[in-house]
């Protein structure tokens, strides 16, 4: 029985609730919705309205009618207490015709007697039926509107100067590795307002980002207003730094903006809500956002909302990776997008930037006319790395066995003599090479930090991490820290564990600090001793240092959740698996993990939960996708 069980629920939710499909939450809503409505609620508008609330609860912003039978209950995450769920053989699940036909005549779709509440949106997709809380459908329809009245038109730009511009910025000489999809970007980025820039770790999203900015200050000049932003406050401060970095050798970027959050940017207000919207719009010529992937949908209405119709936006990240938090996937849904039209290319975008025959299929040369772009070639590492991601992101739920032949099988042998890029299984019975590998990388970090060499001990904070899927449990984070911390002492007679910073502690920032640059998710390490103990972080190529008293909230890292690491690359990884029925093990999760690595990744698991992981997808539902009509409202 699940531990959250709602007491005094007798009605048609109970079943759900017991067999773990609707928490508590979310069937505590449904009640008071419908009791909010002063109508008389059926039950099956009972378990539609726990639907709507449940779907947003696990991070989608509608729910499929046709494919509500598929839904399974969710896990427990280990250590809250509650055991596993046990679902009957079968659940009462409406029919999903005669659901459409209930809620088409439902007060909770066509507006309740108490008032103008009408908590549900019902619409047509090429899902079939999708249900919304309303609040989510207005969003998306926002995006939706927005993005279309935005494709509509096309900035003006002249062939010449666009050439002229790309020239100086990417030079004149035609690359020998064939089509540049990087200066192609910054064509399209220069002729649509709005641009999707997508494409996996290391395929130069960043350096094609400061060569955007370098384009418009050519085209729109030097003061031309660009704004920066990313959703969170450690990924605005990486893309600052990188985009400084780039400075040094890309003299046509004349000045670099400065990043921020996009709650920052939108004027996030303590009572939730922003200044920025529709009647109080955003100065800037140039919006970019980066790591969007992490945007949820409510962010993303409400940007839109606050631009000017003539400022370019560019929307920049990896959509395979894990969505966001909250509710929504909007980059996936972008990239992904069903129902383009056959658009023509902007005019001076062929002129200057059109790709050779056989470069773009027809599908992908409909995405560039719509503004999205994906960069394909991997700038910073190859092997059996990239392979096993682009397998990872190729395979479906039925078809893993490319990717086990990869990792474990006869493909895999062609990477034996390989020292870098390398993919290795690791049995967790079997924890040898991942406990060598974690007491080489503390005493690197120790002997760096120890003699003060602030950029030695960031280099070496850097070179690996263990990465989990869960917070707790044997498998969590909490039980790899401690297997580790006994490691490191046992190896190096360390003595850790003690209470107090230690020089050579690695450790995480767990609340954003704008005063002091430091954000949740940053990682550090204490270098030095007495009065001349610094925490030290990595700001690009350059080190920030701060007093320890300076950090008002941080805990030791030896291991980290896959959420957390989003964003960050490390030498290498262990990636430690959860048990093969843990409802967060999906390809995503395991895609996001292994493309955190540049030389190395061990994967401590079996096969069979890696076959598990690689069979699950997020299924995030969203109308985003596809056309969509309303009915019943
Ligand atoms: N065309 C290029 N020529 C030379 N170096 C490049 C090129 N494109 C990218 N790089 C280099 O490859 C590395 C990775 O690029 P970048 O950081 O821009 O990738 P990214 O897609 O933003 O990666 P992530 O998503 O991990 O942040 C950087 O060192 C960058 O300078």
């Amino acid at each position: 029985m699940s531990a959250q069980l709602v007491a005094g629920e007798h009605g048609v939710l109970r079943v759900f609730n017991e067999a773990g499909v609707f928490a508590a939450a979310d069937v505590h809503v449904a009640r008071r919705v419908a009791a909010l409505s002063g109508a008389e609620i059926g039950d099956h508008e009972l378990v539609a309205l726990a639907l709507a609330v449940r779907a947003v609860r696990t991070g989608s912003t509608c729910v499929k009618l046709d494919r509500i039978t598929e839904i399974v209950p969710e896990t427990p995450e280990p250590g809250d207490g509650a055991a596993p769920a046990e679902p009957p053989a079968q659940m009462p699940w409406p029919d999903p015709g005669e659901l459409v036909r209930t809620l088409t005549a439902s007060p909770l779709i066509t507006g309740c007697p108490t008032g103008p509440l009408r908590p549900l949106a019902l619409v047509t997709s090429d899902d079939g039926p999708l249900l919304y809380l309303r609040k989510y459908f207005r969003q998306e329809q926002t995006i939706r509107d927005i993005l279309a009245q935005r494709r509509a038109q096309r900035p003006q730009v002249e062939a010449p100067a666009l050439a002229a511009a790309l020239n100086e910025v990417f030079g004149s000489d035609v690359d020998d590795g064939g089509y540049d999809r990087q200066r192609a970007a910054a064509a399209l980025a220069a002729t649509s307002w709005t641009t999707v820039l997508a494409g996996g770790p290391g395929t130069g999203k960043t350096y094609t980002v400061a060569r955007i900015l370098a384009v418009m200050q050519a085209l729109l000049g030097s003061d031309v207003r660009i704004g920066l932003c990313a959703p969170t406050g450690r990924a605005a401060a990486q893309m600052q730094a990188s985009i400084n970095d780039h400075r040094a050798d890309l003299t046509a970027l004349r000045t670099a903006p400065v990043a921020t959050t996009v709650h920052k940017l939108l004027g996030w207000r303590p009572d939730g809500s922003y200044r920025r919207g529709a009647d109080d719009r955003l100065p800037y010529d140039v919006v970019v956002v980066d790591e969007t992937s992490m945007l949820a949908v409510s962010m993303m209405s409400r940007l839109l909302e606050s631009l000017r119709p003539d400022a370019r936006l560019i929307l920049v990240g990896d959509p395979h990776q894990l969505s966001s938090v909250d509710a929504g996937a909007v980059l996936a849904d972008l990239v992904e997008r069903r129902d383009r039209e056959d658009t023509p290319l902007p005019e001076a975008f062929e002129a200057v930037a059109a790709a050779p025959a056989g470069e773009f299929d027809a599908a992908e040369r409909l995405a560039l006319a719509d503004g999205v772009i994906t960069l394909t070639r991997g700038h910073r590492y190859g092997g059996q790395i990239s392979e096993v991601a682009a397998a990872i992101k190729a395979s479906s739920g039925t078809d893993v066995d490319a990717v086990i032949d990869l990792i474990t099988g006869e493909a895999a042998q062609r990477f034996a003599d390989d020292t870098r890029g390398r993919v290795i299984l690791v049995d967790p019975d079997e924890l040898e090479p991942v406990r060598r590998t974690v007491v080489e990388w503390a005493r690197r970090l120790r002997a760096t930090a120890n003699s003060a060499d602030a950029a030695g001990a960031l280099a070496a904070l850097m070179q690996h991490r263990v990465l989990c899927a869960h917070r707790d449990g044997r498998h969590g984070v909490s039980g790899w820290s401690r297997a580790i911390i006994g490691w490191i002492n046992d190896d190096l007679g360390a003595g850790i564990g003690a209470a107090g910073w230690y020089t050579g502690e690695p450790i995480l920032v767990n609340r954003n600090d704008p005063t002091h640059g430091i954000f949740n998710g940053d990682s550090g390490v204490v270098i030095g001793t007495g009065d001349a103990t610094r925490v030290v972080f990595a700001r690009g190529t350059g080190v920030l240092p701060l007093y320890p008293s300076q950090i008002a909230d941080s805990s030791p890292v030896y291991a980290m959740t896959i959420h957390r690491s989003q964003g960050s690359q490390f030498g290498a990884v262990t990636v430690v698996l959860p048990d093969a029925d843990a409802h967060l093990l999906t390809k995503e999760l395991l895609y996001t993990a292994v493309t955190r690595a540049q030389n190395q990744v061990f994967i401590v698991g079996t096969e069979h939960e890696l076959r598990a992981a690689l069979s699950r997808s997020v299924q995030r539902a969203s109308g985003l996708g596809s056309a969509v009509r309303e009915i019943g409202g």
